[in-house]
């Protein structure tokens, strides 16, 4: 018989622990040319994000996006920069979640809560590994997307579960799904709708729940987002009780030249407008925080259309953020999906 392995020279290890990964899309370390072309590189070359053969995809991204976009797109997030704390909004926003949920776990300390973006720092596999060694034998991986897409939700769960192939003693990973309908969310889009709405000395005559797109085809194959994003839409114009013309569905953030879902944001502001319509609001359901596609497109490029269109009044209604019902939202989903863990 051979004698028992020497208990000395196993690695001392942490355990007993939960983690909770809050992960949301991403965002570069500065605007200068360089940070942006790294961030945009990582994230454009994800094949959930980009499904066109690489054959095709690369000579266009190396020869012409990554020489021509960094520049423009740093030009946008420089307008919205955090200068307090010299990093975007999506960064701050995703830091202040982490640690508010983590002060809503005091009396149980066996839980421990941090943060990950899908592109740049800190990354999921780097948040994961820390994680661990801190003794998290279980971790709930949390994208930070209401509405399930491929190129959003499924693009972090790849990576979380790419991380665990090069672990020897893997943590128990769980995912939490969308909840794009969940009761909480509604009622907490609702409540600063009609919070942010009485703000105003004026009532809009058309609110747009302006959500991130994604190409036609995704939803072709199969991708749930679309239904997801007017099941999300139909919920909260029933909670308010609108009729189907005061809340309106629009998606935006539209790259490349394939069709996008539609009806696209930025035609409809100016259509509106151009229809002698002269007060609207637009909301972002589907942003956890307030980010680069909110702040600049919506709060930026779509007011100043609608006003040089001939609209009169233009609000921007916040994403939730770490406001307190935003924290209701993520605080609840994460206790649901830790039933059974806790
Ligand atoms: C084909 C390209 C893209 C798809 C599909 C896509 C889907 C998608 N994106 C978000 C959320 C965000 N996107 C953000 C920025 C952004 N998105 C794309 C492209 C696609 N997105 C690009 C190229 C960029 C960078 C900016 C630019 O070059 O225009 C952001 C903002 C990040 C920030 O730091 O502020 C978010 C958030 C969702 C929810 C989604 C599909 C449902
Ligand atoms: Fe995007
Ligand atoms: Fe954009």
């Amino acid at each position: 018989m051979t004698a028992a392995p020497n208990a000395a020279a196993h690695p001392s290890v942490q355990f007993g622990k939960i983690g909770v990964l809050l992960v949301n899309l991403g965002t570069p370390d500065g605007t200068d040319f360089a940070s942006m072309r790294r961030y945009l590189k990582e994230f454009l070359s994800d094949r959930r994000v980009i499904e066109w053969s690489r054959l095709f995809w690369y000579p266009i991204l190396y020869g012409i996006v990554l020489n021509t976009r960094p520049r423009k797109v740093g030009k946008a997030y420089e307008l919205i920069w955090n200068e307090e704390r010299n990093e975007s909004w999506l960064r701050t926003y995703t830091r202040n979640q982490a640690q508010l949920m983590a002060e809503s776990f005091a009396d149980q300390s066996q839980v421990i809560v941090d943060w990950a973006m899908r592109y740049g720092q800190p990354s999921i596999a780097s948040r994961m590994e820390a994680l661990q060694k801190e003794g998290c034998e279980r971790i709930l991986v949390f994208p930070l997307y209401p509405q399930y897409a491929a190129a959003t939700t499924a693009t972090v769960n790849d990576k979380a579960f790419e991380a665990l192939l090069k672990m020897r003693w893997q943590p128990a990973l769980r995912t939490v799904p969308p909840y794009h309908d969940d009761p909480v969310y509604i009622d907490a889009l609702a409540a600063s709708i009609g919070r942010h709405l009485a703000t105003l000395d004026w009532e809009p005559e058309v609110v747009l729940a302006s959500f991130h797109g994604i190409p036609k085809s995704y939803f072709d194959l199969g991708d749930p987002y679309y239904c997801q994003c007017q099941k999300t839409a139909r919920l909260l114009r029933e909670k308010l009780g609108w009729p189907k013309e005061k809340l309106m569905v629009t998606f935006q953030s539209r790259f490349g030249p394939e069709e996008w879902l539609q009806p696209y944001t930025d035609a409809t502001v100016e259509k509106l407008a151009k229809d002698g319509v002269k007060r609207i609001a637009v909301i972002n359901p589907g942003f956890v925080s307030d980010c680069l596609e909110t702040l600049e497109e919506i709060a930026g490029q779509a007011a100043e259309s609608f006003l040089h269109s001939g609209g009169e009044k233009f609000a921007h209604i916040p994403c939730l953020n770490d406001s307190p019902e935003g924290m209701a939202v993520l605080n609840h989903v994460v206790r649901r999906e830790l039933k059974g863990w806790l």
